[in-house]
């Protein structure tokens, strides 16, 4: 069996068929309508404090790229916002289009960005990310829409790691990055209950979307449609739209931190 991909044989239409809850009731990503989303006064604001000392590695797992954090302590958390206790950063990833009118997973009131970024928590009172996967409150996962403008150049770094891991399952060390450095000015959120957007998607994530974005270049976005869904000494398959499409809502409220 073909393992799940973005192509027309494995892409997200398929999914359902290895992964049924594909059309369960709290799937990821959603159409956020401002308009429908209510203000929640009892939200705190987000409380990120990451340690660059924690980034371990960059790697291309074939789907995604993505930076991984050593989680062994709690110097690299998410707390307050929505949640309660203390979620550890585990990894960040993106997601993005193979041109820059399509490519986040949410989107707002119909309108798609070229990228959206994951930086993936995990809740403390669990043993590992791996237990956490599994609960209803076992995953905070903090988006941010990527927007064409200036160059990023806290992104540049990220970036100027990808000659290393151009194919699938390549890795190479990656230290001292300050994801913070990666987070919009206003701190802003939508937040609502959903999953892992893509498989197992496991519904286990409290979604937190940041309603400003960052900056990407065009160049930018080049070096990321830069990268391969393919293994080396395989036909070469360009990673982009890498992205799901918005899920049903089925009852789910948004809130919003702001008024
Ligand atoms: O571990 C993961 C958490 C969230 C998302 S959207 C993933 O793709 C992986
Ligand atoms: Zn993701």
């Amino acid at each position: 069996a073909h393992a799940w991909g973005y192509a027309a044989n494995n892409g997200p239409d398929k999914w359902v068929s290895n992964f049924p809850i594909a059309d369960g009731i709290r799937q990821s990503p959603i159409d956020i309508l401002p308009g429908g989303a209510s203000y929640d006064s009892g939200l705190k604001p987000l409380s990120l404090k990451y340690d660059p000392s924690n980034c371990l590695e960059i790697l291309n797992n074939g789907h995604s790229f993505q930076v991984t954090f050593a989680d062994d302590s709690d110097s690299s958390t998410l707390k307050e916002g929505p949640i309660s206790g203390v979620y550890r950063l585990k990894q960040f990833h993106f997601h993005w289009g193979a041109s820059d009118d399509k490519g986040s997973e949410h989107t707002v009131a119909g309108t798609k960005y070229p990228a959206e970024l994951h930086l993936v928590h995990w809740n403390t009172k669990y043993p590992s990310f791996g237990e956490a996967a599994s609960k209803p409150d076992g995953l905070a996962v903090v988006g941010v829409f990527l927007k064409i403008g200036d160059a990023n150049a806290s992104l540049q770094k990220v970036l100027d790691a990808f000659n290393d891991i151009r194919a699938k399952g390549k890795q190479t060390s990656f230290a001292d990055f300050d994801p913070s450095t990666l987070l919009p000015g206003c701190l802003d959120y939508w937040t609502y209950d959903g999953s892992l957007t893509t498989p197992p998607l496991l519904e286990s994530v409290t979604w937190i979307v940041c309603k400003e974005p960052i900056s990407v270049s065009c160049e930018q976005m080049a070096k990321f449609r830069s990268l391969l869904f393919s293994a080396e000494g395989e036909p070469e398959c360009c990673m982009v739209d890498n992205y799901r499409p918005p899920q049903p809502l089925k009852g789910r409220h948004v809130r919003a931190s702001f008024q």
